[in-house]
C-alpha cells in the first residue's frame, strides 16, 4: 500500500546496465536465510571478502546491524519480521540497481516474505541461499547464548524454539554448514555466481 499520492517515478539518467558495464560484472542479491547460528553472517561476510579481493563491488546487509538503525522500531513479532524483510528487500534492490553484489544475512523465517522480496527483482537477480543447519547444531554453537536464554524462557518467540522457521522450498543454493567448512560454502556460492556469469 502506498500512502503518498501525487508522486511520480523518475528513472535515473545512468542505468543499472551502464553501471554493470562500467563494473565489468553483474549485480544481484545473495539472500542468506537460516536459523540463528546457522552461519549466515559468517558465510555472507566471507563471500564478500572474496568478492572484494577480486575487485567486485559488494556490500553486506546484516540483520543485527540493520536492527540498530533503519529497523530499530521493529521487534520480533511475525508482523515486525515481515516488515523487517520488506524493508531490507527494498534496500537490497537499491544496491542491486547501484551495480553491487549484495549479501544479506537475515533469518527471514517466512517463505511468503522471501517470495515477496524475490518479486521485487528481475529474473536471476535474487539468489536465495539456504544456510541449512540442524537446530541441535545451532543450539550447540549458541555463539550469543540466545538459545540458552530462549530455553530458560527469558526470550519469547525465538526462531526455532517458539517461533517458526520455514525452510526454503526451492532455493538456488543450499549450504549445509554442519557438513562443510566456511571455505567450502564460500566456494559453492562463488561457483554459482561464475556459472551464472554474474562475476
Ligand atoms: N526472538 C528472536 N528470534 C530470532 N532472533 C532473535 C530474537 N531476538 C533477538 N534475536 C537476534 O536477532 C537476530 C535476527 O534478526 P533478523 O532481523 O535476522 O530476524 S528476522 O529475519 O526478522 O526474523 C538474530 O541474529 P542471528 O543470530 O545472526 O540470526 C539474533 O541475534
Ligand atoms: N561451516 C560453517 N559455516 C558457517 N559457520 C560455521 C561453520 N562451522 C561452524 N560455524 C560457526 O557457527 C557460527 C555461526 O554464527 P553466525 O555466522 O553469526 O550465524 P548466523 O548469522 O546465522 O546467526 C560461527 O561461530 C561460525 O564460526
Amino acid at each position: 500500500m502506498t500512502k503518498a499520492t501525487n508522486i511520480t517515478w523518475h528513472a535515473t539518467t545512468i542505468t543499472k546496465s551502464e553501471r554493470r558495464i562500467q563494473n565489468a560484472h553483474g549485480s544481484c542479491v545473495l539472500w542468506f536465510t537460516g536459523l540463528s547460528g546457522s552461519g549466515k553472517s559468517t558465510i555472507a561476510n566471507a563471500v564478500s571478502v572474496e568478492l572484494y579481493k577480486n575487485g567486485i563491488n559488494e556490500y553486506v546487509l546484516d540483520g543485527d546491524n540493520i536492527r540498530h538503525g533503519l529497523n530499530k522500531d521493529l521487534g520480533f513479532s511475525d508482523e515486525d519480521r515481515t516488515e523487517n524483510i520488506r524493508r531490507i528487500g527494498e534496500v537490497a534492490k537499491l544496491f542491486v540497481d547501484s551495480g553491487k553484489v549484495v549479501t544479506t544475512a537475515f533469518i527471514s523465517p517466512f517463505q511468503s516474505d522471501r517470495n515477496q522480496v524475490r518479486e521485487l527483482f528481475d529474473e536471476h537477480e535474487f539468489i536465495e541461499v539456504f544456510v541449512d543447519c540442524p537446530l541441535e547444531e545451532c543450539e550447540n554453537r549458541d555463539t550469543k547464548q540466545l538459545y540458552a536464554k530462549a530455553r530458560r524462557g527469558e526470550i519469547k518467540g525465538f526462531t526455532g524454539i517458539d517461533s517458526p522457521y520455514e525452510a526454503p522450498e526451492n532455493p538456488e543454493i543450499t549450504v549445509r554448514t554442519k557438513d562443510i567448512s566456511v571455505e567450502e560454502a564460500v566456494d559453492q556460492v562463488l561457483q554459482y555466481l561464475r556459472e551464472k556469469q554474474i562475476i
